[in-house]
């Protein structure tokens, strides 16, 4: 790298550091109240900046998050923001310097994991990040599409509400989904402000933020955050529906939500981003090829303390594989790890014994939260089984039934 110094982000350093970020994504500022949020979420003591002189030439820092992963144990992670370097002195080793200071930083911090969204996909294996979990996005013609839902819907009330307002209650719902589904993370203290931030140069043509309660028997069971486009052109009306949020355990909320939002007047499509892949709905509709569903990452993994982290989840069969563990950029998790456990719990410790399977880090990334299949990454030549029989058995073990999702960005 080059003469930058790299150091803690001082409070009264805040707003070039901002802007510095602001510009790397394009320069488009951010509004008054966006900017005030996220001045009072920035965790300072974890955050860093690169300088080259008097000028913040370098941006990154992570939220101390807590990560929901198979079986429901909540395990402190890492999550990697804010990463920025200027145009100017791109290409010089500076993140791979900032990265550096952030994983000794973590594991120094005894948090196993790092997690992060990534602008580019392409930018993180490099440092050891796997992508743990995808998500959906969907362009529903609902025009055209028709939706099957439980016939216990029609007992369900919808309200519509100030999403404001009721966002505590939205809230108490949202916490108690968190251990059941890997890749989520409990709210860190002010995070629920920005579900309902809603600046208004983000809505692109769209209305306000609008919420709909499901309710029965007075009892929240499910919500739906979203927005309409009007559009209309020579034959009519064709407005969109912009999803933002919905979350609904209880199935005949979440199909008379799915139900209300194909359903609403002078609209024609649902717009649907980053939703887990599981998300049912695809089962309930009568075309799915109308849906026009897509794929992309979603939250990237990395394993800072392989052992600990490999404990922390549970396992849908039983195992007990050896490990051949590869990691170029932490060390510290190179080398052989005997990994033995079911659905009630697991231990990972140091062995010298023969590996059953070797792999990269990254690949254990890819497979942590039970999205990606072990027996997939085999046959990229990546994961290489050692002993017969080692990649089936860990390939089942790793996988899980709900799919992991980070249902927000950050
Ligand atoms: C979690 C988040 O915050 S995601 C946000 C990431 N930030 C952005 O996308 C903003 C715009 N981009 C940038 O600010 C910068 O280009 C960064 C941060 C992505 C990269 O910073 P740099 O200091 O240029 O990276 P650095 O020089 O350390 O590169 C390290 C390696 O990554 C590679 N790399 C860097 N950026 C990219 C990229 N966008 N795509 C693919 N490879 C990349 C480099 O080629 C280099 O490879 P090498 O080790 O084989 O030589």
């Amino acid at each position: 790298m080059t003469s930058v110094d790299l150091r803690g982000l001082r409070p009264e350093e805040w707003d070039e550091w901002y802007s510095g970020l602001e510009l790397a994504f394009g320069g488009i500022p951010d509004s008054p109240e966006e900017r005030e949020l996220w001045r009072e979420l920035t965790e300072f003591e974890r955050a860093l900046s690169a300088r080259d002189g008097d000028r913040i030439v370098g941006t990154a820092g992570s939220f101390p998050f807590r990560l929901s992963v198979p079986g429901g144990a909540i395990v402190p992670a890492a999550g990697v923001t804010a990463v920025s370097v200027a145009a100017t002195h791109r290409r010089r080793g500076i993140l791979s310097a900032m990265m550096r200071r952030l994983l000794d930083g973590v594991r120094a911090a005894g948090e196993p994991l790092a997690v992060l969204m990534a602008s580019e996909p392409a930018i993180y294996g490099r440092f050891g990040y796997g992508i743990a979990s995808r998500q959906l996005s969907a362009e529903i013609d609902t025009s055209r599409v028709r939706l099957t839902v439980p016939p216990e819907a029609d007992g369900v009330r919808l309200r519509e509400a100030d999403p404001a307002a009721v966002l505590d209650e939205c809230e108490a719902l949202y916490a108690r989904l968190v251990p059941g589904r890997p890749g989520r993370t409990e709210r860190l203290p002010g995070w629920e402000r920005l579900e309902v931030l809603d600046p208004e140069r983000r809505r692109e043509g769209a209305s306000r933020q609008r919420c709909v309660l499901a309710e029965a028997g007075g009892e929240l069971l499910g919500y739906a955050r979203f927005a309409v486009r009007p559009e209309w052109d020579a034959a009519g009306a064709r407005g969109t529906v912009v999803l933002h949020a919905l979350e609904a355990p209880d199935p005949a909320a979440y199909g008379a939500l799915w139900r209300f939002l194909t359903e609403i007047d002078l609209t024609s499509t649902l717009r649907v981003r980053s939703r887990p892949v599981d998300d049912p709905w695809q089962h309930m509709v009568d075309d799915l090829r109308r849906c026009g569903v897509r794929l992309r990452d979603g939250l990237h993994l990395r394993l800072v303390d392989a052992g600990a982290a490999l404990a922390a989840r549970r396992y849908a069969a039983p195992v007990d594989v050896v490990l051949e563990v590869e990691d170029a950029f932490c060390p510290w998790n190179s080398g052989r790890w005997r990994l033995a456990g079911d659905a009630s719990g697991a231990e990972c410790v140091r062995t010298d014994a023969p590996a059953g399977l070797a792999l990269d880090v990254r690949d254990l990334g890819a497979v942590y939260l039970g999205d990606t299949s072990l027996a997939a990454l085999a046959g990229t030549g990546r994961v290489r089984e050692l002993r017969p029989g080692a990649l089936a058995a860990a390939a089942a073990a790793f996988s899980w039934p709900v799919a992991p999702w980070m249902p927000h960005g950050f």
